[in-house]
Order: structure tokens, then C-alpha cells, then sequence
């Protein structure tokens, strides 16, 4: 560890890691621990500018032990998914220099070092929108980078999975599949990429926020009851998603939107009025919508729909769509007297009743590409010089 002993060193990494929304749910662990699944999943993952993960991990042979702040507030990293996570890069980490510093780290260094970590997520945590994917796949991608890790994407999502199930499918952009595996040790439990971020890039995904609180029931918790208790679950992983995997790989493959919407269901009295799926819709474990329009056009005419019954509680436009809020003036709708002035949707036979305040606030996002480094150091989230994170 050259220059280790000589000076009080900090080096540092940062990432950053998008979530992604499954359209093919997984639900059902196999086995707790490695977190291995019931059935594959799918899932798109999203625009990291509008929903994302940023991770700086520093290391110093100044540090007495692992440390991790997420949002700002100091955590444990003693939980066994955190432990797991940080072991498997441990145990992959190579020599690492850093010239400009004078910092050469031997590989067997690194199990005598410690690191402190600092996390943000650019949305709420714990609300149903998956922080713990971009959150866990952040932690993984960042370590890596900062350890030299130099596995590929399938053999990081391996160790993203032990972290969270759904973070192994934020290692990629665009389309992504989490495929089972069939081995114990859940060495083919990994996630690959169907299609990248520029394959659909009309697609554009509209999600309400109902509720930003912490769910009381996590998604951990939710499918191990399901396990646990419902006898439909294991025909749902053995005969329903084989076969809509399959379909939902083939619409992907061919853009064919109306396959794809049918598989995740529709937005009923829109879609059954046209005669034709003109929106999709899926809900994770939580209350907030998530709807995928084919295209702007539809997505301007969805949220047209959408701010006639939600209009904005407090009347403020602008804090009412976070994301690309570009999508307001497609629509346009560039004041609140323009929402006002929205005409009842037509298809529905809804009283013109409104749910003001029923939604907190809606995101516009669209297909984003997987974990990246953060070179400008600007954005990192500790301080090079005391090693801890900025503001504490
Ligand atoms: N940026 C992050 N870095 C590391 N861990 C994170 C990060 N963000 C979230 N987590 C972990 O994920 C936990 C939240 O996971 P949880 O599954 O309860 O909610 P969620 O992922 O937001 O919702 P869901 O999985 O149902 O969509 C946090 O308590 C924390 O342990
Ligand atoms: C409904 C879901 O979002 C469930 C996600 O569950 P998690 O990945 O958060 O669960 P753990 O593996 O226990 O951490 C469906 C999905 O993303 O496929």
C-alpha cells in the first residue's frame, strides 16, 4: 500500500445507477438469502436524470470501519444484503493506482481497508418507485469501480441481486430480463440486457406519485407472505409468466406496443373506447401508478386526461410534473387556468367529479441507460479532504 502509510489519503469513486419499473413482476424468493427468485422478470429501465442513485464510495487507510449515509443520515451497513454486497466485491477487487495521487492499493490490500459510503436518490425512498434497485445496483457498480473490479455486467448483477432482488435488473439500460437460473448457489441467477435504451425511445412513461410515504408493507416482507400463504403463486411463477415472458420478449423485439400493453393491462375506459391499447399501466408494490404511453402524442393527450381529474392541490404547475416537464407545454398546458380550462374526457362516463390532492405529483420519464461513472468531482457526494460526506 504505497503512500498508504506516508499520508492520510482519501480516494473516491461516484456512480450513478437508474431504477427501472418491471413490467414482468418478480414476487417470490426461492431462497431468502441468496435472493433467488420464483419466476423471471422484466422490466424498462428508466431516465437516471429523472430517477436515479448517486454513490460515491471513498476509501483511506484513515478509516476504523465501513460507514454508509444515505439521503444525508448515517445507516448501518450491518444487514446481511449490505455485508453480502460489500464481501463479493471485496473478494474481486484488484490493484489499483492513482499516479497523480501517489495511491497504489495492492489487491490484498483491500480486506485491511475500510470505506465510507455516501448515497442520494434524486426521488423518494421507500415509496414504491424501487430505490432500493438504483440504491443497491449503485452501491454494487460503484464499489466496483472504485475496487477495479473488472467482472462483467451478468457477474455484478449477480451481486446486485444479493443486495435487493430488482437492483440486479438497474445493471443495464433499455429492456432487461432477471433470468431465474436453476442453481443452488444462484450462479445463473443474473439479469441480461433484451434491448437497449435507443431500441423504443418513443416510449414514454408518465408516473402518478400518490403517496411518497414509507409503504408499511415492503416489497421483502409482501412476497414472502405471498410465498408463504397463497397457493396461486406457484402457478403463476410455473404456467402465467413463462408464457408471458415469452410474449412480452417478442412484443419488446418488434415494438409491438398493443402486446405489450395487453400483457401489463390497460388504462380500461381510454384503451376500450379507441378500440385499441393507447396507454399501459403497472403498479409495483405500493400505491403509485406507473402508466406507458407509445408515444408523446399519446402521452400529451393521457396527461391531459390525467390533470383534468388530478389537477395540482395547490394550484403550482410547475412542482406538479418533475422529470421532462416539457411534456406540460406539448400539451398545452402552460398555466393553471389552461387545466382549468380542460375539457371533460369524453370516453368516460365519470360524473365531472375532480380528486384534487389525490395525486402528489406526477414524474415524466422516459428510457434511460444503465450505471455510469461520475468523473466530475464536483458532484461527489464526500468530502475528499476529511472523508466524509459534504454538509456533515
Ligand atoms: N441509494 C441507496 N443506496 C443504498 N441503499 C438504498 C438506497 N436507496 C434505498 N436503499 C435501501 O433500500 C431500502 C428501501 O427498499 P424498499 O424495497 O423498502 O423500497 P423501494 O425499493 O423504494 O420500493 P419497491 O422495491 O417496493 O419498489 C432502504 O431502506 C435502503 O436500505
Ligand atoms: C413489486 C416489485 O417491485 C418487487 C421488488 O422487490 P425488491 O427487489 O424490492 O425485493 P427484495 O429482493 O426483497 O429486495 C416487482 C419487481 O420489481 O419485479
Amino acid at each position: 500500500m504505497a503512500a498508504a502509510e506516508e499520508g492520510q489519503w482519501v480516494l473516491m469513486a461516484t456512480g450513478r445507477s437508474p431504477t427501472n419499473i418491471a413490467v414482468i413482476k418478480y414476487w417470490g424468493k426461492r431462497d431468502e438469502a441468496l435472493i433467488l427468485p420464483v419466476n423471471d422478470s422484466i422490466s424498462v429501465t428508466l431516465d437516471p436524470d429523472h430517477l436515479s442513485a448517486t454513490t460515491t464510495v471513498a476509501v483511506s487507510p484513515s478509516f476504523p470501519s465501513d460507514r454508509m449515509w444515505l439521503n444525508g443520515k448515517e445507516i448501518s451497513l450491518s444487514g446481511g444484503r449490505f455485508q453480502s454486497c460489500l464481501r463479493e466485491i471485496r473478494k474481486r477487487a484488484q490493484d489499483v493506482e492513482d499516479e497523480k495521487k501517489g495511491i497504489r492499493i495492492k489487491k490484498e490490500d483491500w480486506g485491511k481497508l475500510h470505506v465510507h459510503i455516501a448515497s442520494y436518490n434524486n426521488f423518494p425512498t421507500a415509496a414504491g418507485l424501487a430505490s432500493s434497485a438504483a440504491g443497491l445496483a449503485c452501491f454494487v457498480f460503484t464499489l466496483g469501480k472504485l475496487m477495479n473490479v473488472k467482472e462483467d455486467h451478468g457477474e455484478l448483477s449477480s451481486i446486485a441481486r444479493q443486495g435487493s432482488g430488482s437492483a440486479c435488473r438497474s445493471i443495464y439500460g433499455g429492456f432487461v430480463k432477471w433470468c431465474m437460473g436453476k442453481n443452488n448457489d444462484g450462479s445463473d441467477s443474473i439479469a441480461v440486457q433484451l434491448a437497449d435504451e435507443a431500441h423504443w425511445n418513443d416510449l414514454v412513461i408518465i408516473i402518478a406519485v400518490v403517496s411518497s410515504k414509507q409503504k408499511e408493507t415492503s416489497s421483502t416482507s409482501g412476497m414472502r407472505d405471498s410465498v408463504e400463504t397463497s397457493p396461486l403463486l406457484q402457478y403463476r411463477a410455473q404456467t402465467v409468466v413463462p408464457e408471458r415472458v415469452l410474449k412480452m420478449e417478442e412484443a419488446i423485439k418488434s415494438r409491438n406496443f398493443e402486446s405489450f400493453a395487453r400483457i401489463i393491462s390497460l388504462v380500461e375506459k381510454w384503451n376500450q373506447s379507441e378500440g385499441t391499447p393507447r396507454v399501459a399501466y403497472t403498479f409495483d408494490a405500493g400505491p403509485n401508478a406507473v402508466l406507458i404511453a407509445p408515444n408523446r402524442k399519446n402521452a400529451t393527450i393521457l396527461l391531459q386526461k390525467l390533470l383534468y381529474y388530478f389537477p395540482p392541490q395547490d394550484n403550482d404547475l410547475s412542482s406538479y410534473m418533475v422529470g421532462d416537464k416539457s411534456i406540460l407545454s406539448d400539451a398545452g398546458l402552460k398555466s393553471i387556468e389552461d387545466v382549468e380550462a380542460l375539457p371533460a374526457p369524453a370516453e368516460t362516463k365519470m360524473p365531472s367529479q375532480k380528486f384534487k390532492g389525490d395525486v402528489s405529483y406526477f414524474i415524466c420519464s422516459r428510457l434511460g441507460a444503465g450505471p455510469k461513472v461520475v468523473t466530475d468531482e464536483s458532484l461527489a457526494l464526500i468530502d475528499s479532504v476529511t472523508g466524509l460526506p459534504k454538509g456533515v
